[in-house]
């Protein structure tokens, strides 16, 4: 075994606990970096209680991807693993064909996996990726999370997503693949499709002279990943002493979070919008810095669907009513990603929000101490133009409003990268 592969056999092994898991996927395109990864995780772990998969999503956008996934069947049926190619064919021909084509891949992944009570699903990112990112988040003037950049753990669906390989740099893996004979086929189009990462890679090489290489950046990442570990376990702290959810919003104690580090107080804030709106994108670090500074000077915002009200001793953050106007869903759904209503069965009955129309129905809403603004973007029951209940705006009736997840949530998921 050369000391190439006995380095990179080393580091995969470190990147998993004593015990690795029982039943382990590998997510291999058939690139050098995940058909390096594969090879090297059947010659890293063996045992009776240690089984190997692979599978490859075919996204149905390149002829040659058919042939590539039956060469990787091939691959993994000669050393013994169990291949499956999962096949994209959702694709509605809107949004951004790469963007859905990754939600794809990720989703037929964590399917798969699920599916093969798979626990833990291996992808080869390599140093050169990591570093790559690093690159293109500082080009965008990236904090601490941006530049921690691609996470070397996450769950989805259930399903824990690692990648070992962010620590080792692809001409290694080629290297390895090489010195013991294996091939790879080259992915046409990663060259077509990412022309920044291209640009990145490029610029790359220029700052080699200055010892900014792969593993540098690498390096430089996973230390930006330990500080927004420690930056997330101080905005906890913050959380669980200022923050006290109501009716799914948030409000935080004015004065205490005055005297936060700017950097904790800012984190809780973006924290609380998009625990509150949901979804996965977080509003421009521009937008977040103007509500700061809207509150500094004891004023009233607007950020990402939320309205952030200054309320004297206290900062009221919850939904704008602009926001959800148009959201509405069925009895027992799901509304505006977060509420389900329970109450009596109620064929033609839909849920909207209570908007200013419905909340000058609700005599009583004084009685609940939440803002009129607030109140208007809450969860309604309605018949055509009749309210029948407002649970969050004095007016049950026989219903009831229950929050996804639970209040916990805002602050268990502060710690959950
Ligand atoms: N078609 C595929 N089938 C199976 N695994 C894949 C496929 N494409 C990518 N992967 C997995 O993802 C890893 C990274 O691939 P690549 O760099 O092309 O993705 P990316 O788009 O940059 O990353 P991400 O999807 O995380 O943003 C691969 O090494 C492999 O483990």
């Amino acid at each position: 075994m050369s000391q190439n592969e006995a380095e990179l056999l080393s580091v995969l092994r470190a990147q998993f606990p004593a015990q690795p898991p029982r039943r382990l996927g590998i997510a291999v395109s058939g690139g050098s970096d995940s058909i390096a990864l594969l090879h090297l995780a059947k010659r890293c772990f063996s045992g009776e209680d240690f089984q190997l998969f692979a599978a490859t999503v075919d996204h149905g956008l390149r002829p040659e991807a058919v042939a590539e996934a039956e060469w990787v069947a091939r691959v993994a049926a000669d050393i013994g693993v169990a291949h499956e190619t999962l096949i994209w064919k959702d694709w509605d021909g809107t949004g951004n064909l790469q963007d859905q084509a990754r939600r794809a891949r990720y989703s037929l992944l964590t399917e798969w996996a699920r599916r093969n009570q798979i626990e833990t699903v291996a992808l080869a990112h390599t140093a050169d990726d990591q570093a790559e990112t690093v690159l293109m988040r500082l080009g965008r003037a990236a904090g601490v999370s941006g530049l921690a950049a691609i996470p070397k753990r996450r769950m989805q669906d259930g399903v824990v997503l690692v990648r070992p390989l962010l620590g080792v740099t692809r001409a290694a893996l080629r290297e390895f693949l090489t010195a013991a004979g294996l091939g790879w086929c080259d992915d046409p189009s990663n060259e077509n499709t990412r022309y920044d990462r291209i640009k990145a890679r490029k610029a790359l090489a220029t700052l080699q002279p200055l010892g900014l290489d792969a593993q540098v950046l690498s390096e430089v990442a996973s230390n930006m990943a330990r500080a927004r570990e420690a930056l997330d376990w101080y905005t906890f702290l913050a959380a669980r002493d200022l923050a006290v959810i109501d009716a799914g919003d948030v409000m935080l104690d004015l004065r205490g979070f005055r005297t936060l580090p700017d950097e904790i107080a800012r984190r809780l804030l973006l924290h609380a919008v998009c625990w509150i709106r949901g979804g996965e994108y977080p509003p421009r670090r521009a937008a977040v810095a103007a509500v700061m500074s809207a509150l500094r000077q004891e004023k009233s915002a607007q950020l990402h669907g939320c309205l952030i009200l200054n309320r004297g001793r206290r900062v009221w953050i919850c939904r704008e009513f602009k926001a959800v106007e148009a959201a509405h869903a069925r009895l027992g759904e799901l509304w505006d990603g977060r509420w389900v209503l329970s109450g009596p069965v109620s064929a033609d009955a839909e849920i909207r929000a209570l908007g200013p129309g419905g909340l000058a129905r609700c005599p009583e809403w004084r009685n609940t101490g939440r803002p009129y603004a607030a109140l208007q973007a809450t969860p309604a029951v309605w018949r055509g133009d009749d309210l029948i209940a407002a649970p969050l705006a004095g007016m049950p009736g026989s219903w009831t409003a229950r929050l996804k997840g639970g209040e916990e949530d805002f602050y268990a998921s502060l710690l959950s990268h």
